[in-house]
């Protein structure tokens, strides 16, 4: 098993600071990178892949300084961004064997992998029609296909889930479970459902700093017996912002029973997104 290992990680933007010494581990399998928008998730991945510098602290590989590893580590590493440009005018194939060969995959294997790719993604029957006719959920998927051509040791992804419908989503999530066992994946996102029944480890972050790091069902036992189900005739007791909804239910977090009609709830990876946007260090 390997482990990508950050340590307190800084990222300043002239006076801002973005990241706030960010501490963390990645391990082979899936690790959900969670939290708001702003919180830093695109900032973690962009300076853990090189895209960007950071200001301070580390990222290791087994140990290894990652940028003193230079081409090796870059070898190891695929980075799906959010906005992926695409060459409008290639078609998949082409686009795809353009990208195998960056990644330096030897010629004999190409064709196979790019099949292989297009498969899993259910892009096979699209090979030879060209990008600037496909939906934006095609392109997410021929990105998500790039991402995973040679098998890549870490995988990482930006909001992957970005314009795939449904059926999609479910389909990215296999692919994902599929892969977990060999490659180091991380996957950002703001939509819990997106990771939670694959994700073996969580980074929930909150205005770029972690606010918990460790599998979901050591999370849980952090917030067992915090979590509420709150009936309709009780809502007006709450301060507004105290409550958050999850399927038909309204939800609050607290120590003690917030309502007279309060029912203590199971936590779910919903309630832990909330609790980790919530201060008072509910994980400590
Ligand atoms: N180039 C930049 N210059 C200044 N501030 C930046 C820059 N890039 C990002 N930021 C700031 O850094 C913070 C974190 O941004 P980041 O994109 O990492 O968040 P995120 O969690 O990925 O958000 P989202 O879910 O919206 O993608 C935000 O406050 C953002 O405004």
């Amino acid at each position: 098993m390997s482990v990508l290992r950050v340590e307190n990680l800084s990222k300043r933007y002239g006076k801002k600071q973005v990241l706030k010494g960010i501490t963390c581990e990645f391990h082979t399998g899936i690790n959900a990178l969670l939290g708001p928008n702003g919180a830093g998730k695109t900032t973690i991945m962009n300076c853990i892949s090189g895209v960007i510098k950071k200001s301070g602290g580390s990222v290791t590989l087994d140990g290894q300084d990652v940028f003193e590893m230079g081409e090796k580590y870059r070898e190891k590493l695929s980075f799906q961004f959010q906005y992926q440009p695409f060459y409008p005018s290639y078609t998949a194939h082409e686009f795809l064997r353009f990208s195998a060969l960056l990644k330096g995959m030897p010629e004999p294997l190409i064709e196979d992998e790019i099949r292989r790719v297009l498969g899993l993604v259910n892009l096979s029957e699209n090979l030879d029609d060209k990008i600037k006719s496909f939906s934006g959920g095609m392109k997410q998927r021929l990105a998500i296909a790039q991402t995973i051509l040679n098998s890549p040791e870490i995988l990482i992804f930006d909001e992957p889930s970005a314009g795939l419908d449904p059926f999609e989503r479910e389909q990215f999530k296999r692919i994902m479970v599929k892969l977990k066992e060999t490659s180091i994946i991380i996957i950002s996102t703001h939509i819990v459902s997106d990771i939670d029944t694959i994700t073996d480890d969580l980074i929930i972050l909150n205005k770029g700093s972690v606010i918990a790091n460790d599998s979901p069902d050591v999370l849980f036992e952090h917030i067992r017996g915090m979590v509420w189900d709150i009936p309709k005739a009780d809502i007006g007791l709450l301060p507004i912002e105290n409550i958050y909804y999850e399927d038909t239910k309204s939800k609050t977090i607290s120590k003690t029973k917030p309502t007279p009609n309060a029912v203590m709830s199971e936590p779910t990876m919903n309630d832990l997104y909330f609790c980790g946007q919530l201060d008072g260090g509910v994980f400590e």
